[in-house]
């Protein structure tokens, strides 16, 4: 198993992948330029924030799995890994606590300007009389946009600290509201205009990029607070410096449109930098999430090389065309299931998948293949006359 690791991954998941068997490259300087022609031998290629582009998955001709150590899968193509049948694997949920963290961090940031005032005296100013005006946390509305592990987590901080929580989620019901302790709303403008603090929790995509835009700023409070951990692209950015120059929105990212990778050096939206309260990206980067995540990695590619399926898989069919389930029940012989896909293939009934699995003493099996079309009885006739066959049913 050769396995290419193109960013930071703790030293223990090093040692535990190497334990399982694998041949290691591990190369965190590479950029997402570099990787096209870094990724030719690796079977498994493991990354955090670095992009992994339609080329690099054309030239990673050995390439069966790609780890995304961390939530976020915007930054792999995922298209073109899907058409190659590459699989896609992410760890979901174990950097949560980290990112609710920090976006608590930025809430309470951005209402003291703490940034602002540490820049100040480190200049030698003491000014106690701008400094010294926030509006305060408890009992002022929290609204969580996206109620993935990230919402949920930033929700059960902002309670602790007496904050009232809202939420809104594309699948948020009002009964999960109620179980979640949190108030139910039913449009991401609604949430906005509650919110004292609104904080986004969304994966980017092509339905969420600049869903946070005029519209949902124009709903907001004068002076509310918009925290993003997300991802750069979900804010229009030119939207918020508008809405922070004409209603005084305070703002704290860590992440940004465009943002530069993981190795590069210049933040060129000094206009933005000046406005905001603002870190580099970093809402993973503790010790805690990270082992959690190297561990979670370790767990994947463990599953991937004793079963050829890989845990967390983001990109599989999410609605087959398979509505058919052929059951075979079989002894444990040479030629029985090629016989059976050679009376499907016959018939142009196309396998989409199948699973067989075999019984103790390891004399029968059973073999069940999800079929694009329904076999009739003719064929399911020529399947149940194979040599070695006891049992073909439909379901
Ligand atoms: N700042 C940082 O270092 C980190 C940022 N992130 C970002 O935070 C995002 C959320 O992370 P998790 O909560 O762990 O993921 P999650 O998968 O648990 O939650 C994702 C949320 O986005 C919503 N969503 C997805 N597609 C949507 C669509 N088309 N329309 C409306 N809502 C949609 C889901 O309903 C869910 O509420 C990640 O996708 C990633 O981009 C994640 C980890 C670290
Ligand atoms: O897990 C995610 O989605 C993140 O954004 C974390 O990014 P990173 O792995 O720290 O570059």
């Amino acid at each position: 198993m050769n396995v290419l690791i193109a960013d930071k991954l703790s030293d223990s998941a090093l040692t535990d992948l190497k334990a399982l068997g694998a041949s290691i490259r591990f190369e965190p300087g590479l950029t997402a330029k570099d990787l096209p022609d870094a990724v030719s031998d690796a079977e498994i290629l493991i990354v955090r924030s670095t992009k992994v582009s339609a080329d690099t998955i054309k030239r990673g001709e050995n390439l069966s799995l790609i780890i995304r150590a961390g939530a976020g899968v915007n930054t792999i193509d995922l298209e073109e890994a899907s058409s190659r049948g590459i699989h896609v694997a992410n760890c979901p949920g174990k950097n949560a606590d980290a990112v609710a963290e920090l976006a608590i961090g930025l809430i309470i940031a951005a209402d003291r300007r703490i940034a602002d005032g540490t820049m100040d005296l480190r200049q030698g100013v003491w000014n106690k009389k701008l400094y010294g005006s926030a509006s305060g946390l408890k009992g002022r509305t929290l609204t969580i946009i996206g109620m993935g592990s990230i919402g949920r987590a930033t929700a059960e901080i902002g309670k602790a600290l007496g904050m009232r929580v809202a939420a809104w989620s594309r699948s948020l019901t009002e009964e999960k509201a109620k179980e979640w302790g949190v108030v139910y709303c039913s449009s991401i403008e609604k949430a906005a205009s509650i919110a004292d603090v609104l904080s986004i929790h969304l994966a980017a995509g092509k339905d969420t990029t600049h869903l946070i835009g005029k519209k949902v700023f124009d709903s907001m409070k004068n002076g509310a607070i918009l925290v993003n951990t997300s991802r750069g692209e979900v804010v229009d950015t030119a939207a918020l410096k508008e809405a922070i120059k004409s209603k005084g929105i305070k703002a704290g990212l860590d992440v940004y449109e465009n943002e530069p990778g993981a190795t590069e050096k210049d933040f060129k939206d000094a206009d933005l930098a000046a406005m905001i309260t603002g870190t580099h990206h970093i809402g993973a980067s503790t010790d805690q999430a990270s082992e959690a995540i190297a561990s979670e990695v370790v767990r994947i590619v463990e599953a991937y090389r004793d079963s050829g399926k890989p845990l967390h898989q983001v990109n599989s069919q999410e609605k087959s065309q398979a509505h058919f389930n052929l059951v075979v029940r079989h002894y444990n012989k040479v030629g029985v299931l090629a016989s059976v896909l050679g009376v499907l293939r016959s018939a142009s009934i196309n396998i989409e998948e199948m699973e067989n699995s075999i019984f103790s003493g390891g004399r029968a099996a059973v073999c069940t293949l999800k079929l694009d079309d329904k076999p009739d009885e003719a064929v399911m006739s020529k399947i149940r006359s194979i040599e070695n066959l006891i049992q073909a049913v439909l379901k």
